[in-house]
């Protein structure tokens, strides 16, 4: 995919995928190779009603070089008169959140192969000095296989009415956030722990049908396992060394990807 410059003309559109902060994805061929990817377009005019250029310039510039196996490729880039184009890797299995709210929960097979795909993830982009990679869980997209990809990057997806839009959001905040207290990459392995209970449970841990209780529960950590789905002590365990109040004190990456229900349940191919 390393050809000099692109242009549409080298693409056949599909349909409309879905929908980003700045721009539309579709589906669409490359007519030499066959090959399909998600073709996300941005105007240039919105981008400049933000003046988002440079932004965007920059995180072309930081995605062009990440190549890892849970984070969605950006295999190119391109732009005429009023549009930049990105050439992205095509997820054929779509939203993970979808997936979940078909199937409830996850098995702690499922659930724990996908943990320790973001904690590797995440790993690699701390490396590669990207932190923000927001692991919201509308940013999570599944590959052919059923492999997890971070999709991230200005993406703040209109999420559809599945998930009840607010509280989808709050419930993945890090006490810090809320206490508007300096954050750092450590909110990520807040929200691991959020993710984690949520893949086994079907639903966040400080759900509630407030916005302030959720906010409550979240600065109190005030974090309860019901007795029914069983889960297994390892989870909870995992769980429990996550949601931290201390940021300091979170079980890091690496740590995560040790901890024994991980070694015991995550698929090693991811
Ligand atoms: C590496 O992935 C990106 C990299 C960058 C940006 C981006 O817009 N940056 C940006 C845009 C404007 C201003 C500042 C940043 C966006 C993405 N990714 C996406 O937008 C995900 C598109 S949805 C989708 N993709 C594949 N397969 C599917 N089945 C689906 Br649904």
């Amino acid at each position: 995919m390393e050809k000099p410059e692109w242009s549409m003309h080298d693409f056949e559109i599909g349909k409309y995928i879905g929908e980003g902060k700045f721009g539309k994805v579709y589906l669409a061929r490359e007519k030499q190779s066959g090959y399909v990817v998600a073709l996300k377009v941005i105007f240039k005019a919105k981008l400049d009603k933000y003046r988002f250029h440079a932004h965007l310039r920059r995180e072309i510039e930081i995605q062009h070089g990440l190549d890892h196996p849970n984070v969605l490729r950006l295999f190119a880039w391109f732009h005429d008169a009023e549009r930049v184009v990105l050439v992205l890797e095509y997820a054929a299995r779509g939203e993970l959140y979808k997936l979940l709210r078909t199937v409830r929960r996850f098995s702690e097979r499922t659930a724990a192969t996908y943990v320790a795909s973001l904690a590797g993830a995440l790993a690699y982009c701390h490396k590669k000095q990207v932190i923000h990679r927001d692991i919201k869980p509308e940013n999570l997209l599944l590959d052919i296989e059923g492999r997890l990809k971070i999709a991230d990057f200005g993406w703040a997806v209109r999420s559809n009415a599945k998930r009840h839009t607010l509280c989808g959001t709050i419930d993945y905040l890090a006490p810090e956030m809320i206490e508007k207290k300096a954050h750092d990459h450590a909110v990520d392995n807040w929200t691991l722990g959020i993710l984690c209970y949520e893949f086994l449970y079907g639903s966040p841990p400080f759900e509630a049908a407030e916005q302030d209780d959720t906010l409550r529960r979240i600065v109190k950590v005030d974090l309860s396992f019901p007795t029914t789905p069983y889960v297994s002590a390892e989870a909870k365990d995992l769980i429990s060394k996550l949601l931290v109040k201390d940021s300091s004190k979170r079980l890091s990456l690496d740590d995560i990807m040790k901890h024994p229900w991980i070694v015991k349940n995550a698929d090693p191919s991811g």
